[in-house]
C-alpha cells in the first residue's frame, strides 16, 4: 500500500499531525503504529512465556568463584534467576513458577507427571505462548524427552540448565536462559518438539544427551543441533521426523503415573541377581543397556527369557549410546520376545518404555512406538 508507506515517511520527516490532516482515512491505523509505542503496547507485541523452576546447576550456587564443580544445586529461586537476567524483558513478558527446588538426580516419576501436567495445563492458556523448564543438567535429557511425548502441543517447551552455578567464573546459565526465553516465545520454534538450549544451540529434546561432566558443551545429539541462538535470535536448520507434542498418542492429561522400568547396565562377568532383583522390586520392564549393539552375555539369555514368558518387557539399548540397535542383531529378538530401543540411549529408552506402558504391554506395539517416536 503505497499510501501507507509515503504516510510513514511523511510522518517521521514532518510530525504526525501534519500527516494525519492531508492523509485520507483509510491509513489512519497504520500510522497509529507508527507513533512511540506505550509500554503497555511492547508488552502485547511481545511473547508471553512461563518459567518453571525446578532447580539444578542453574539454580545453584558455590562459595568462590573458583567453584565450577563444588557448589550446592538447587538454592536460588525462580523470581532470582529471571532478575540476574535483565535482557529476558526486552524478549518477552516472562513470568516465573516455582514447581520444585531440586537436584535434577533427585527427579522421581511422580515429579516428572506433575512437571508434564502443569506445562500442559500452561500451554492451553491463549495467554501463554511458550513454556521454559530450568532444570539440572544431571537427568534433563529424560525430562526433556518425556514433555515431547507427552505434551499435547505445538506452542514451544524449552528445558535448560547450566553447567555452572551462577557464582562461578564464565558461569553459563545467563545466557542459556535468555537463549531459552528466545527460542520459547519465537514462532519459528512452533511445532518443533521439545527444545533444549545450552551452549549456543539448539537441540532436540528426544535426542541431546548429556556427554561431558564438567564443561558447558556438556550437551550434543549424534543426530546434530537443530540450530543455534546468536545475540538473540534463532537459527534453524532441521527438525526432528519423530512423532511429538500433538501428533503424539500419548497425553499427560491421562496419565496420572508411570510403571516402574529399570535399567541393568552390561559389562564383562554379569550376574543374574541384577535383572531378578529389579522385577522383585516391582519393575514391569528392563531396559538392558546392553555392551555394543546392545548384547546380552551368554550366561543371562536364559533369565532374561525366563523374565520374559513370566511378563517382564526387555528392552535391548546400548550402553554405547549412539548408533542403533537393530532387531535380531545379536539377540533372536523375534523369538524371545524382546523389543528394541532403536537409536534411544538407556535412559531415554527407559522414559519411552515407561509411556508406552500407560497404554500397551503388547510387545508389537511397543517395538512400532519405539521406532516412531
Ligand atoms: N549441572 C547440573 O545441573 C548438575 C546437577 N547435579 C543437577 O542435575 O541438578
Amino acid at each position: 500500500m503505497p499510501v501507507i508507506r509515503s504516510g510513514r515517511r511523511l510522518a517521521r520527516a514532518a510530525g504526525l499531525s501534519i500527516v494525519l490532516a492531508t492523509l485520507p482515512l483509510g491509513p489512519l491505523p497504520a500510522l497509529a503504529r507508527e507513533m512511540p509505542e506505550t509500554a503497555a503496547g511492547q508488552a502485547a507485541r511481545k511473547p508471553n512465556v512461563v518459567i518453571l523452576a525446578t532447580g539444578g546447576t542453574i539454580a545453584g550456587a558455590g562459595a568462590d568463584a573458583a567453584n565450577s564443580a563444588t557448589y550446592q544445586a538447587a538454592k536460588v529461586p525462580v523470581d532470582k534467576l529471571i532478575a540476574a537476567v535483565p535482557a529476558i524483558g526486552n524478549v518477552a513478558n516472562v513470568r516465573g513458577e516455582q514447581v520444585f527446588q531440586i537436584a535434577s538426580e533427585s527427579f522421581t516419576d511422580a515429579q516428572l507427571v506433575q512437571l508434564a501436567k502443569r506445562v500442559s495445563a500452561l500451554l492451553k492458556q491463549d495467554d501463554v505462548d511458550g513454556v521454559v523448564v530450568t532444570h539440572g543438567t544431571d537427568t534433563l535429557e529424560e525430562t526433556a524427552l518425556f514433555l515431547d511425548l507427552v505434551v499435547k502441543s505445538d506452542k514451544p517447551i524449552v528445558v535448560v540448565g547450566s553447567m555452572r552455578p551462577s557464582t562461578a567464573l564464565s558461569a553459563d546459565g545467563a545466557l542459556n536462559l535468555l537463549d531459552a526465553v528466545t527460542v520459547a516465545g519465537s514462532k519459528e520454534a512452533v511445532g518443533k518438539g521439545v527444545m533444549v538450549t545450552m551452549n549456543d544451540q539448539i537441540q532436540a529434546g528426544r535426542d541431546v544427551t548429556k556427554r561431558v561432566n564438567v564443561v558447558p558443551s556438556a550437551f550434543s545429539s549424534q543426530w546434530g543441533p537443530l540450530g543455534m541462538v546468536v545475540e538473540g535470535k534463532t537459527y534453524f536448520f532441521r527438525s526432528s521426523v519423530k512423532r511429538h507434542g500433538k501428533s503424539s498418542e500419548f497425553d499427560i492429561d491421562q496419565i496420572d503415573s508411570l510403571p516402574l522400568v529399570a535399567i541393568v547396565y552390561g559389562s564383562g562377568n554379569m550376574f543374574p541377581g541384577a535383572y531378578t532383583a529389579a522385577v522383585e522390586a516391582g519393575a514391569k520392564a528392563i531396559v538392558n543397556a546392553g555392551t555394543g549393539n546392545g548384547s546380552v552375555a551368554g550366561y543371562l539369555v536364559d533369565t532374561l527369557k525366563d523374565l520374559r514368558s513370566k511378563g517382564t518387557l526387555i528392552v535391548r539399548s546400548s550402553r554405547v549410546g549412539d548408533g542403533i540397535v537393530l532387531r535380531n542383531a545379536e539377540q533372536p529378538d523375534d523369538k524371545y520376545d524382546w523389543v528394541v530401543a532403536h537409536d534411544l540411549n538407556p535412559q531415554k529408552a527407559k522414559i519411552l518404555t515407561a509411556v508406552a506402558l500407560t497404554k500397551t504391554n503388547d510387545t508389537k506395539e511397543l517395538q512400532r512406538i519405539f521406532w516412531e517416536y
